[in-house]
């Protein structure tokens, strides 16, 4: 069910849209295309071609990937400000790119980034905040490496 709350704060999504180009690996190479990271968006869709290479790192530490995918697929992600403002109920998770085979993979992303602060009104694991404002710590070099970002920006 979509709360009153969550539906006035749709207005105030933004997106940023990224294209991507893989090339294909070396022949017999296994290739890590993108490290392992967690987005910090509100959520991330990603439409590929039909070249697999995302894969999700599960609670128990294995990494899995998604079989399957075509041209019409579209993956939806939980970022670290969903994970926030549901109060870790939806977790944002570690993903990465690997490549295997002699093709290159496309991948369309966008990420949605809320405008407004987050605050509620019972007990929360994070402070209200400004998610553009997050963004902005977290494009400090200082803060790319932390484990992760959005506790250390926000975590109670
Ligand atoms: O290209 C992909 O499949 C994933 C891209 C991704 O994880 C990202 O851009 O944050
Ligand atoms: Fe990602």
């Amino acid at each position: 069910m979509v709360s009153e709350n969550t539906t006035s704060r749709m207005g105030s999504a933004n997106y940023l849209c990224r294209v991507m180009k893989y090339r294909e690996p070396e022949i017999g190479e296994k290739k890590m295309a993108f490290v392992p990271h967690i987005d910090k968006s509100f959520m991330s869709t990603i439409h590929q071609n039909n070249v697999a290479g995302l894969e999700i790192k599960a609670k128990d530490g294995e990494w899995f990937g998604l079989p399957g995918l075509t041209f019409s697929s579209v993956v939806v992600m939980a970022g670290d400000a969903i994970m926030a403002w549901t109060n870790d109920r939806i977790k944002s998770p570690i993903h990465r790119v690997t490549m295997e085979g002699s093709e290159a993979r496309y991948t369309l992303a966008q990420f949605s980034v809320m405008e407004k602060d987050m605050g509620e009104d019972h007990p929360l694991r994070y402070k209200p905040f400004d998610h553009l404002k997050f963004l902005d710590f977290f494009s400090q070099e200082e803060n790319r490496m932390l484990e992760s970002p959005i506790h250390t920006y926000c975590g109670v």
